[in-house]
């Protein structure tokens, strides 16, 4: 079931086009990743979702319904890169606070507990870490047991123990049955969270897939590389049909290919008796993919 549906999403701010055609569906259950570099329109696209902005043109359905459809208020929970609360407010009342917009919110005691934040309910918002202070915000997106959470850079600024953290949480948050929109510059986060992954760039969607599927889409393909046991002929692997290319450095030989290129390789070498000493497997990453669609790197931290 779709749940988030934008067509042709467009928005600008003065002279600054922000998003200029997005298009892209969401379904029920899933992580949905958006990837991009700064400034691509990730934060304006899910602004537009929360029913926080108005888009110039095109369309927008959250669970069938306009986003500024106050029914949404409690079935979808929004936590927004630059949500910060009073420093001096406690997490006890801020979680009060909050639970009072909704008609039937959840149990915030135990959504505290979940979230590892039972024994900081008297500390007040400035004196927690980074890492509870997103903790807190996950929380409150989700004191309305919303069916949709979108979570704009919320591992952004976290050491790199609290953003794994931070990604088992998420990845509860999902088990619960809620459908997760995350919005992210980190590679590492899209390619072990996320069901699918929409690349944003300079307001449109280059490319919408799986992490795997996007990574195949834009690779050369596999390589494997290793130190033949004994002399052996080109032939025997060009013949094979997963491999495209065999080049020899000295006494390395080099295959590449596609499909179970290593195991029809590995397959052919012991068929022959022959032994791949220092066996490599080099494949492109996410990060190589999302290079050669955006055609530059994400942030790296
Ligand atoms: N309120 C605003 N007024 C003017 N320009 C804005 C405003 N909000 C965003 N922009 C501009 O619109 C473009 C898209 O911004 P947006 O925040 O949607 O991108 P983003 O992909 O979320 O970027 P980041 O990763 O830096 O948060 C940028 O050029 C940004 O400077």
């Amino acid at each position: 079931m779709t749940v988030i549906e934008i067509e042709e999403l467009r928005k600008r701010y003065g002279d600054t086009v922000a998003v200029a055609g997005v298009s892209l569906a969401v379904e029920a259950g899933e992580i949905f990743g958006i990837l991009g570099p700064n400034g691509a329109g990730k934060t304006t696209t899910v602004e537009c979702v929360a029913g926080l902005r108005t888009p110039d043109s095109g369309t927008v359905r959250v669970l069938g319904r306009d986003p500024r459809d106050p029914a949404l208020r409690r079935l979808v929970g929004v936590q927004l890169q630059e949500s910060r609360l009073p420093e001096k407010m406690a997490v006890r009342e801020a979680l009060e606070l909050f639970s009072a917009f909704y008609p039937d919110p959840a149990d915030w005691r135990r959504l505290a507990a979940e979230l590892g934040l039972d024994g900081k309910l008297g500390t007040r918002f400035g004196k927690l870490s980074g890492g509870q202070k997103q903790r807190l915000s996950i929380a409150l997106a989700l004191l309305g047991n919303p069916r949709i959470a979108i979570l704009d850079e919320l591992t952004t600024g976290l050491d790199p123990q609290a953003r794994r953290d931070t990604w088992d949480l998420i990845g509860a948050v999902r088990d619960r049955g809620v459908t997760v929109v995350l919005v992210t510059h980190f590679m590492e986060e899209a390619e072990r969270l996320c069901d699918r992954i929409a690349v944003i760039d300079a307001g449109v969607v280059v490319a919408v897939d799986t992490p795997a599927g996007l990574v195949e889409r834009v690779s050369a393909g596999q390589r494997v590389r290793f130190r033949p046991s004994a002399p052996i002929d080109d032939a025997l692997l060009t013949v094979l049909p997963e491999v495209d290319r065999v080049t020899r450095h000295g006494s390395q030989v080099e295959v590449d290919g596609h499909g179970n290129l290593v195991q029809v390789v590995a397959a052919t070498l012991a068929a022959h008796r022959i032994i791949a000493h220092d066996l490599r497997i080099e494949q492109a990453g996410l990060d190589e993919a999302f290079v050669r669609l955006t055609g530059r790197g994400a942030r790296e931290e």
